[in-house]
């Protein structure tokens, strides 16, 4: 594509934006990487690869020394990197050599020779998520980054944790196989997930009964006060059913959340209407026949041998005739992924040796445990998608 016509492509979008379209957005910001990527030289591109590293690390600092809060505290006035660097008892010369990545990246304005003001970047740069963030990716993936070539030249990339001698990069930089074992173990790093991962949840987003049309599914239904309505496996805190339970508190029937006892034993107060049970998804499932059994986040940390054991657990104890299993996952396309969902992708099986899966992977998932694939509803904004799936009747 030559450069104008990307430079054309990137000004319909943002008329299309600008005029109001939601869904425009991610497509403009596709428009504008294939416009940055028509407009530079092959060497340009690898070069700003091989850069990038410097803005993370520049970050990093400025995060660490409090570079940033500094100026945001400056209330729309500027500073000095001399003033900066004193309240932060920090090197001038280190400040102002940071401080030039951070402006030139638009993280922070530059107003003069070595003067700084906040803009809406740096503001949001220091929201407690925002740091949580950055303690989670740059001191976990940098970990991992740096010890990946001794890692492939000695061990090999093994993507799973499944077999006992299975060696991930998150073991060979940080002791445990995957996040979750190091998190029991690093109250910082603890922190940070808890934080990074309350501020990810954006209430205005389509929520999962939402874009699958729970209460039009649900409509004829007139479950028992006893009977259970839905099961939410591993569903941690228990928001999900809480917010689909304020939405529609007409609806009768039991809603059971279950978790390891670790994960219930945080709730201060388990939300109204809804049951907690201690349960391990690798054991038989104990309530059988539900309505709807849910899971959430949950997939995408396992491997597809581990992600069928817990499936088959939950078939076995699903009514072919009335149960369905809902899956609140991302669903990449078989071609043309977005950048996000393939760096999500890497993300699990560097965090968690997960794999976010395509539609054919999903199929094949669930060829293997017996469901068969209703629907996958999604919606234009967000990348959270449903699988409705059902039990394979002959
Ligand atoms: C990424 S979190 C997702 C939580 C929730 N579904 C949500 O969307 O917020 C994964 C959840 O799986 C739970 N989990 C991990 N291993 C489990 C097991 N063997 N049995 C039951 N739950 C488990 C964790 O405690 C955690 O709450």
């Amino acid at each position: 594509m030559s450069v104008s016509e990307a430079l054309a492509q990137v000004q319909k979008l943002a008329a299309a934006e600008e005029a109001g379209d939601k869904d425009a957005h991610a497509s403009l910001l596709k428009a504008i990487r294939e416009l940055q990527l028509a407009a530079e030289t092959p060497l340009e591109t690898t070069s700003r690869f091989n850069f990038q590293i410097m803005q993370n690390i520049s970050i990093r600092v400025a995060i660490e020394n409090r570079f940033l809060h500094v100026i945001v505290e400056m209330n729309g006035q500027s500073i000095s990197a001399g003033e900066i660097a004193k309240e932060t008892s920090s090197d001038i010369l280190l400040t102002v050599r940071v401080m030039r990545v951070l402006t030139a990246i638009g993280l922070c304005d530059e107003v003069g020779n070595e003067r700084y003001a906040a803009n809406d970047k740096t503001r949001f740069k220091i929201l407690p998520g925002s740091i949580a963030a950055e303690k989670h990716h740059f001191d976990l993936d940098f970990g991992m980054g740096g010890k990946l070539v001794e890692y492939m030249r000695g061990p090999g990339i093994h993507q799973f944790a499944d077999k006992p001698d299975a060696i991930t990069l998150f073991k060979y930089a940080h002791g445990t196989d995957v996040i979750f074992g190091l998190l029991e173990k690093n109250a910082e790093q603890k922190k940070a997930f808890d934080d990074y991962m309350a501020a990810r949840r954006i209430d205005d987003m389509p929520q999962w009964f939402e874009i699958y049309p729970a209460a039009e599914k649900l409509r004829d239904l007139h479950p028992g006060p006893n009977d259970t309505l839905m099961v939410d496996v591993g569903g941690g805190p228990g928001q999900e059913l809480a917010r689909f339970k304020k939405r529609y508190p007409e609806i009768p029937g039991r809603f059971v959340l279950q978790d390891l006892p670790l994960t219930l034993e945080r709730i201060e107060k388990p939300p109204g209407g809804i049951e907690t049970m201690e349960y391990d998804f690798f054991t038989p499932q104990p309530v059988k026949g539900a309505r709807l059994y849910f899971l959430r986040d949950v997939l995408h940390n396992w491997s597809d041998a581990k992600s069928a054991h817990i499936l088959s657990r939950i078939v076995e104890a699903m009514d072919p005739e009335y149960s369905t299993l809902l899956i609140d996952d991302y669903v990449l396309p078989d071609t043309g992924a977005e950048l996000r969902a393939a760096e999500m992708d890497i993300l699990m099986w560097l965090h968690t040796a997960g794999l976010e899966r395509t539609v054919s992977q999903w199929k094949n998932l669930f060829d293997t445990v017996g469901l068969d694939l209703v629907q996958i509803w999604s919606s234009s904004c967000g990348n959270e998608s449903v699988l409705e799936a059902r039990v394979h009747r002959l």
